[in-house]
């Protein structure tokens, strides 16, 4: 069974066609590339597959469920590292790994969790205290602290600089390496063509391409997936 399952998905605000008829499906243990500019819908997108908004027409299936409608039972099975997602000021690492653990039945030993993601010398920090890829690497770690089946990361790494970029994406391959599915959210190409198997590439709610980083750029005759978007983006116009 494939992981995830979007057939026409559809969702306006007001006279904005966020998403506009978007089909895709994500294989188990696949890492999955939304790309695309800013406004393109990938947010709404992903916010439909974890329930957070209804689709206004369409069809979406995460691990066979409808998460508008099994949202909480979803919750379980889902890690999610939303865009501007944040904790407390105050709160320490430790705890707000603890924290999180008890929200899941069945959760990853959460000092594991910590130790895997090399955060035991941040244990009692402050998250107010920790640089953006500390952070980053804390809110990671939290949405895998449920030992979830799926895991959506949307914009993980905007505005860390390029050592802690680099140093997501080493924590992004060990997700892959253990078969965890991911849903990378990005507006980069760069680190989607790096780290994803394959790639959705939106423009203003649609895909205008979809497949391998390789197959793109190859069916594009470009250099690279952003010389492709932009080819694809002019002749989508
Ligand atoms: N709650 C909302 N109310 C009105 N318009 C919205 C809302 N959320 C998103 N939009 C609009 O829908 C379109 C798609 O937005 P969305 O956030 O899904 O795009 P995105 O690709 O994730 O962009 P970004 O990279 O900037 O986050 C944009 O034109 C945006 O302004």
């Amino acid at each position: 069974m494939d992981a995830i399952e979007v057939t026409d998905l559809r969702k306006t605000y007001g006279d904005t066609h966020a998403v506009d008829g978007v089909t895709f499906t994500v294989r188990t243990g696949e890492t999955f590339g939304i790309v695309g500019h800013n406004g393109a819908g990938k947010t709404t997108t992903v916010e439909c597959l974890i329930g957070l908004k209804r689709p206004d027409a369409g069809t979406v299936r995460v691990l066979g469920e409808d998460p508008a409608r099994r949202r909480r039972a979803l919750a379980q099975r889902i890690g999610a590292q939303l865009q501007e997602s944040s904790l407390p000021e105050r709160i320490k690492v430790a705890e707000a790994l603890r924290m999180f653990a008890t929200f899941y039945r069945e959760a990853a030993d959460w000092r594991q969790v910590m130790e895997r993601w090399s955060l035991r010398p941040l244990a009692r920090k402050a998250f107010g205290d920790l640089s953006g890829g500390q952070k980053q690497r804390l809110m990671l770690a939290l949405a895998l602290v449920g030992d979830p089946e799926v895991v959506v990361l949307d914009e993980l790494t905007t505005g860390l600089d390029p050592i802690a970029r680099r140093e997501t994406w080493r924590l992004v391959d060990d997700l892959k390496a253990v078969g965890t599915t991911v849903v990378l959210v990005s507006h980069y190409f760069d680190e989607t063509e790096a780290l994803c198997d394959r790639v959705a590439v939106f423009a203003r709610g649609r895909v205008v391409a979809m497949g391998t980083p390789d197959d793109i750029i190859a069916r594009t005759g470009t250099a690279s997936l952003e010389e492709a978007y932009f080819a694809l983006e002019g002749a989508d116009r």
